[in-house]
């Protein structure tokens, strides 16, 4: 595959390596924040994988799309304005796949904490509230990661609605609401926590990466995955409809 890179910084560069590693595909164009991007941008080029921010990702994302290249997006920060990107992705007839984590072992912990909290959810005993440790590089909070684990929880446990991001002074946390909390630290890769507690015990389940190169071998994966899928059904797609692929195959 002939790649498009959109965003050289930490992750573009794993990417980058991890192609020249795998001698399978090679990177086409690299586009920063100095370079204008059109639809034009991408002629020529087989998948495009965007790992920049939220304001890049907001100004970007309308020609990506309409460039009918399928677009691997690892940018997070953004799922406020999910219904839109989805509708022109639906407009453009494109192929978009957005996960806020490539790795397969924070999907596994995903599948992990879905299930942990299903089982906690008939116990009040168990209340549970999600950490993230990150790099002091890092633009976003919470993690896209630490969101997408959230909303697990949201799902499987009825006793939790909403996500609590930042607890004010003088208010106490309401047994429905769920802490996310952050921290930024030195060059963290990134640490995910799910944490049940209960009088008697407690329950962590912790993932943590040990570098970036799961990152950035799961989005070239992905990648691989949505230029197939494209030719056959063009579309919005997540890491599940992908690890649902791989898991039954
Ligand atoms: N999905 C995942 O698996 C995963 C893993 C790691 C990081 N991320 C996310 O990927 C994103 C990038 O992370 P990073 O650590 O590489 O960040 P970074 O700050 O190192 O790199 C971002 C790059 O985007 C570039 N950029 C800024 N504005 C731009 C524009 N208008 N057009 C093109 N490029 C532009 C910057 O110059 C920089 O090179 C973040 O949102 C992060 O949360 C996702
Ligand atoms: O380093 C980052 O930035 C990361 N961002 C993603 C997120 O926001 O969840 C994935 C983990 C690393």
């Amino acid at each position: 595959m002939k790649i498009t890179l959109v965003g050289n910084g930490r992750m573009g560069r794993q990417i980058a390596d991890v192609v020249a590693a795998s001698g399978t595909h090679v990177i086409d164009r690299v586009l920063d924040v100095n370079d204008t991007i059109s639809a034009g941008s991408f002629e020529g080029t087989d998948v495009i994988i965007d790992f920049t921010v939220r304001s890049a990702f907001l100004a970007n994302y309308p020609a990506l799309v309409a460039s009918g290249v399928p677009v691997v997006v690892g940018t997070t920060g953004w799922d406020d304005v999910m219904p839109q990107v989805r509708e022109a992705v639906a407009v453009e007839g494109s192929s978009l796949f957005y996960s806020a984590n490539y790795s397969l072992g924070v999907n596994i912990f995903f599948r992990t904490l879905r299930e942990a909290a299903r089982l906690i959810a008939p116990f009040e005993q168990f209340d549970i509230a999600l950490s993230e440790q990150h790099h002091t590089g890092k633009a976003d909070f919470p993690s896209g990661t630490a969101i997408k684990a959230a909303e697990e929880i949201l799902k499987s446990n009825p006793r939790k609605r909403k996500v609590v991001r930042e607890l004010e002074d003088g208010r106490k946390l309401q047994s429905d609401e769920l802490q996310v909390a952050s921290i930024r630290l030195g060059s963290v890769f990134g640490v995910h926590s799910a944490l049940i507690d209960s009088e008697s015990d407690t329950i962590e389940l912790t993932h943590t990466a040990k570098n970036r190169t799961s990152f950035a071998s799961g989005a070239v994966r992905a990648a691989e995955w949505l230029v197939q899928r494209h030719a056959a059904a063009p579309g919005f797609y997540t890491m599940d409809d992908f690890l649902n692929d791989l898991f039954s195959a």
